[in-house]
């Protein structure tokens, strides 16, 4: 029997980042087990925390009295010995605590709410006993809270000294249950029932006939009340006579449900073509031999990775084991998650963020028990709970959405990793655009590379137009379309067929460009577009803290036509209403999809033929597979480029990939059209020959030069106040501490971050470029205690391995 407990307290703070010892009481002591969850007195006032048993009986150097445990919450460990492990790695790899790592790999029901109860520790009298405590011993202060009688009543007896305040942690992990009925007397016996029953007993006559049916099954009440056409009374009486016995069972709130196909209804698997054998073949060989190999499959758009993800994981469940898929943002990639269901039905489950708390609750304990063994979900689904995993399979692995920009601020790609060797299983990393990471660690050979470079229905890649806007916006005046693009809209009304139309909303509209010429004003130093700054009237960059005045007339062409440029999808939808006003138009951005299940409304509208153009942001550019779609349209293609960020080339070359791959995917042709004011930039030009390796080739040679990703690592600090000279101090001090590291680790900074002041905070970085740097990491996590320790509370740091942004 173990005798002590080590547990991670629910109380993030460095202090708390190591496990703290308690005493197992007795009554406990055979149930305690790794990775349950228990309620434990923490701190001065000894109040109630949550807090996760990581270890039994591990040697401690603790020597004075310990605490005892005072309650466990769960009957079975929460929390796996994989997941354990993989979270401890987790917080250590990304600077963040333990217990928010540990929190992050549940559903939320499972963490911690506390509630107030009042308890009686002394003799108080009867009336009041009465009163405000119906008899009992306690009330949850939140009943009576807002009576003003109630609430003087128990000052008073506080400062007597007969109640106390406390603080019980809740569990919100609710199982939803119903009722059951299971007959309690067999055929025979409920034979002999019905003869002894009166002529007129009709009621009970058709209750003993329905229970003799059931054969001994247990039904629920609901469905027998269904059944039988007998009310719930007649079943209660049938209990008292004991014919029958109620019980209890745990239903699951199933995910929009009644899409879940039944076993007839499942797709057949596709006879895969000669190209995806291929490339299935070495991946089911590993997982046949369970070697944990990376592979990247780069597949152009329209090739066919979806089935082969598909077979993939038909082979791990042949073999018996279970299998992980996952995908950028599952509502916006709402056609493979029909598609896994439609192949695998019920064994699949589902995580995304549109859940409500229950039914991911419910989602995670159907892939706990094993009663899933498919999970297909957006980032935090890789930390579904599965056991004997035989393939990970992250679809579209170059999307940053990938990295949580939150902490713990971990990549799914990491985690996928780890998971793979703790498995020994492959991983599968399949795009159309690797990121720049990926392909280069595919062509050092540390990742096997496979390729689709054909499209299923052996057409060509749709070919690509590029019209430059800045003629047109001098002939035609402000409008969204070029001639081009108009007549090839008509052309399609015409043909009935139908298009997509893409709006690059940017995230900000703090940069500038010239309307004449397309110039954008870039750092010297840094070859980084320069953000404006309205507080100080400057341009700055934010690699570097290079600053400038903002210009009135283009430095490049000398017109005044310099501004902020930027539309939404609104206006243009209005705009095309006026140019093809017998066009049906759907709409789709954040406002029309903010409702739940928006987003595939509008998608199955569009491929029920319902609309004839689809126009939208980013979020109608992946993964669509619409075969009557023959156009696409790109109306801006520029403003991912101005941000600056040392990815914006990459991500505008993606972006333009994936969405000119919507167009021609069956057997009509396609055809694709994007709008720009940058002709001849280069991530443009070789999106529209489809050429990756070009494009790989010459973005590797800029990173190069530059030193960024994927020939440095980079580590982002952020510093954070109210106050600006706090967080600039904080920085500065911080800075002090970076010491002892790589003769090539470059420190650049502490600048102010693009947007200075959020939420009423100012915020400053630094941006650490290292290539080998062994003391990196420890410098950094010791750096973290001292700001713990040093500043006050309103100071926040952040660490961010990898950032996806160095905004
Ligand atoms: N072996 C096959 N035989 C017939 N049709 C196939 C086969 N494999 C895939 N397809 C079909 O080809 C089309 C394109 O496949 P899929 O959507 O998987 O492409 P993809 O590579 O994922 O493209 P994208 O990167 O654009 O999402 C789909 O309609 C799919 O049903
Ligand atoms: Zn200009
Ligand atoms: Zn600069």
């Amino acid at each position: 029997m173990p005798e002590l407990a080590q547990v991670i307290v629910d109380v993030p703070t460095m202090q708390t980042n190591r496990p703290y010892t308690y005493q197992i009481p007795d009554r406990l002591s055979h149930q305690v087990k790794i990775g349950m969850r228990v309620i434990v007195p923490f701190g001065k006032g000894q109040r109630e925390v949550q807090g996760f048993i990581v270890g039994l009986d591990e040697p401690t150097s603790y020597d004075g009295q310990l605490k005892p445990l005072s309650g466990l919450m769960d009957l079975t460990p929460v929390v796996n010995p994989e997941l354990l492990e993989l979270s401890k790695w987790m917080a250590d790899d990304t600077y963040s605590f333990w217990i928010s790592c540990i929190y992050t790999m549940l559903p939320n029901v499972l963490k911690a709410q506390s509630k107030r109860v009042v308890r009686i520790v002394d003799e108080i009298d009867e009336q009041t006993s009465l009163n405000l405590f119906k008899g009992g011993d306690e009330l949850d202060f939140a009943d009576v809270q807002n009576d003003p009688d109630a609430v003087s009543q128990l000052l008073k007896l506080r400062r007597a000294g007969k109640i106390r305040f406390e603080y019980q942690v809740v569990d919100r992990a609710k199982v939803k249950m119903v009722t059951t009925i299971t007959p309690a007397m067999d055929f025979l016996q409920l034979e002999d029932v019905l003869h002894d029953l009166r002529k007129n007993a009709k009621v009970q006559q058709r209750l003993a006939a329905y229970l003799q049916n059931l054969q001994g099954h247990t039904v629920t009440l609901m469905q027998a009340e269904k059944e039988s056409g007998l009310n719930s009374a007649a079943f209660s009486m049938g209990m008292k006579k004991g014919w029958l016995k109620k019980g209890q069972i745990e239903r699951y709130r199933i995910p929009d449900s009644g899409r879940v196909p039944s076993e007839r209804e499942l797709t057949k698997p596709l006879k895969l073509t000669h190209d995806q054998e291929q490339v299935l073949a070495p991946v089911v060989k590993d997982i046949d031999q369970e070697q944990a190999q990376t592979f990247l499959l780069r597949g152009v758009t329209g090739s066919g990775k979806t089935e082969v993800y598909l077979h993939a994981i038909a082979h791990a469940l042949k073999k018996g084991q279970s299998a992980l898929l996952l995908v950028p943002e599952i509502s916006l990639t709402p056609q493979i998650v029909d598609q896994v269901r439609g192949r695998f039905g019920k064994q699949v489950a589902v995580i995304h963020s549109a859940l409500s708390s229950g039914e991911r609750y419910d989602e995670w304990r159907r892939i706990e028990r094993g009663e899933a063994s498919v999970v297909v979900g957006a980032r935090s689904a890789v930390f579904a709970p599965l056991k004997n995993i035989g393939i990970i399979i992250m679809d579209e692995e170059h999307e940053s959405s990938y990295k949580q920009d939150d902490v713990p601020r971990y990549h799914a790609r990491k985690v996928a990793k780890w998971r793979s060797r703790y498995h020994h299983c492959p991983l599968l990393l399949g795009s159309a655009t690797p990121s720049l990471e990926s392909y280069a660690r595919a062509m050092a050979g540390n990742y096997q590379l496979l390729t689709l470079a054909h499209r299923i229905n052996q057409q060509p890649l749709p070919p690509i137009q590029v019209i430059d806007m800045r003629p047109e916006i001098q002939a035609r005046g402000e409008s969204n379309f070029s001639t081009e693009l108009l007549s090839a809209l008509n052309d399609r009304l015409q043909k009935h067929e139908q298009s997509i139309l893409m709006l690059n909303r940017r995230g900000f509209s703090s940069f500038m460009m010239c309307r004449s010429c397309g110039y954008v004003l870039k750092c010297p130093n840094c070859d980084i577009s320069l953000t404006m700054h309205l507080d100080t009237h400057t341009m700055k960059c934010h690699y570097c803290g290079h600053e400038e005045p903002i210009p009135s007339v283009c430095p490049n062409c000398h017109s005044r036509q310099i501004r902020y440029y930027g539309t939404g999808t609104e206006k243009v939808a209005m705009e095309l209403h006026h140019l093809l006003p017998q066009a049906r138009v759907i709409r789709m951005d954040v406002d029309t999809t903010r409702r739940k299940g928006m987003h595939g409304k509008l998608l199955r509208e569009f491929g029920n033929h319902e609309a004839d153009i689809l126009l939208g942001t980013q979020m109608i550019a992946k993964g669509l597979d619409f075969p009557n779609v023959t156009l696409v349209g790109v109306l801006n293609a520029d403003t991912g480029l101005d941000i600056p960020d040392f990815r914006a080339s990459e991500r505008t070359f993606d972006l333009l990939s994936q969405v000119s791959g919507r167009a021609g995917r069956a057997d009509k042709k396609g055809q694709v059209i994007i709008q720009t004011f940058n002709p001849d930039n280069y991530a443009i030009r070789l999106a529209q020959a489809h050429d990756y390796d070009h494009f790989f080739a010459t973005e590797m040679n800029i990173r190069s030069q530059a030193g960024y990703p994927p020939y440095f690592y980079t580590v982002k600090l952020m510093a954070s106040h109210p106050e600006e000279k706090e967080a600039a101090k904080v920085i500065y001090d911080l800075k002090a501490h970076l010491t002892g590291l790589a003769k090539d680790t470059i420190i650049l900074g502490p600048t102010p971050r693009a947007i200075a002041r959020l939420k009423r905070r100012y915020y400053y970085q630094i941006i650490i470029k290292y290539r080998h740097d062994p003391a990196l990491h420890q410098c950094l996590t010791k750096m973290l205690q001292y700001a713990q320790q040093q500043y006050p509370r309103d100071v926040e740091l952040v660490i961010d391995p990898d950032p996806q942004y160095f905004l």
